[in-house]
C-alpha cells in the first residue's frame, strides 16, 4: 500500500507520504486534529487530493498526475468503523450475507473461514441489538472481510470498547491479518494499540509523517513518563529504549 497525498481542507493541509506491507497491518496513529480521518478519507475514495496517489499493491486507486480516481465503491475497500454500523433490522447472518453479497469476482475469502476465525457462529441468528460492543465489532469484521476487500480499514475500530473487549477484538484482527494476508489500514490515537496491532508504524501530527517504523524500532512516546536529565534529554526505563527513533514530548 502506498499514500502520498496532498490536500487543503480549509485552513488545514494534508502532506502525507507512508508505504504499509501488503500483508500486514499500519497503523496511523496521533493525536485528534492530525489528519487520520483525512487521510482514511482519502485512502477510501471518499475525497479527492489535490495531489498525489494512493496505491494498493499493483492497483492505483487515486493518481492525480495520471487523472485516475477509482470512485469509492469501485475501490474493493471493507471498512469497519468505531460503531459497529450494523444493519439493526437484520440478523447476523443477513448482515454478514451484505458483506458477502457486495464482492465482485472470485471469492478468495470463504464464508466458512471467516465465520469460525471470528467465532460468530453461534452468533449467526442473533440480533445485533442483542449483542456486546465486541461481538458487534466481530461481526463488522466479519461483513467487511466476507465483501472479499483487497484492503481492510479499520478506523478506531475498538475506541468504545472497554480494556478487556479491545485486547479480545485486537486479537481477532491479528487472527485475520495472518489467516488472510491482507493489508490493512488501522486508525487510532492510542500508542498502546498502535504497538499491539501494528507491523508499521505511521506517526502524524498536524497533517505529516513525524516518523514510521516497526514496532519493536519506533517507540511511539506518547505516555511516557522519564527523568529529564539536561534541557531536551529525557531518561526513559531502560526496556523502553530500545529503538532507534524516540519521540519524547517535553512539557514546560
Ligand atoms: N472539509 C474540511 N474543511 C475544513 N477543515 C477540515 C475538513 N476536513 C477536516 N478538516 C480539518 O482537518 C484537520 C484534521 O482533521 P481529521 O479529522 O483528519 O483529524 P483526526 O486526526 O482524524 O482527528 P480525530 O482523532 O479527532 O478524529 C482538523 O483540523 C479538521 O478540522
Amino acid at each position: 500500500m502506498r499514500v502520498a497525498v496532498r490536500q487543503r481542507l480549509g485552513a488545514f493541509r494534508l502532506d502525507v507520504a507512508f508505504e504499509g506491507p501488503e500483508d500486514g497491518v499500519t497503523v496511523l496513529f496521533g493525536p485528534s486534529g492530525a489528519g487520520k480521518s483525512a487521510t482514511l478519507a482519502v485512502v477510501a475514495g471518499l475525497t479527492r487530493p489535490d495531489e498525489g496517489v494512493v496505491a494498493v499493491g499493483e492497483r492505483m486507486l487515486t493518481d492525480t498526475a495520471a487523472g485516475v480516481f477509482v470512485p469509492a465503491e469501485r475501490r474493493r475497500i471493507g471498512v469497519v468503523h468505531q460503531d459497529a454500523r450494523l444493519f439493526p433490522h437484520l440478523s447476523v447472518e443477513r448482515n454478514l450475507a451484505y458483506g458477502w453479497s457486495r464482492a465482485k469476482g472470485e471469492r478468495r475469502i470463504g464464508w466458512d473461514a471467516v465465520v469460525d476465525v471470528l467465532a460468530i457462529r453461534p452468533l449467526l441468528g442473533r440480533s445485533p441489538r442483542d449483542l456486546s460492543g465486541g461481538e458487534r465489532q466481530r461481526v463488522a469484521l466479519g461483513r467487511a472481510m466476507l465483501s472479499q476487500p483487497t484492503l481492510l480499514l479499520l478506523d478506531e475500530p475498538v475506541s468504545a470498547l472497554d480494556a478487556a473487549r479491545r485486547g479480545e477484538v485486537l486479537g481477532f484482527v491479528a487472527e485475520l491479518k495472518r489467516r488472510f494476508a491482507m493489508p490493512m489500514l488501522y486508525v487510532t490515537h492510542s500508542a498502546d494499540e498502535a504497538r499491539t496491532v501494528g507491523d508499521h508504524l505511521v506517526r502524524i501530527e498536524a497533517g505529516r509523517v513525524v516518523g514510521e517504523g516497526a514496532p519493536g524500532v519506533m517507540l511511539p512516546v506518547d505516555d511516557v513518563v522519564g527523568e529529564v536529565v539536561a534541557p531536551g534529554l529525557v531518561r526513559v526505563a531502560e526496556d523502553w529504549a530500545v529503538g532507534r527513533s524516540v519521540w519524547v514530548r517535553l512539557e514546560g
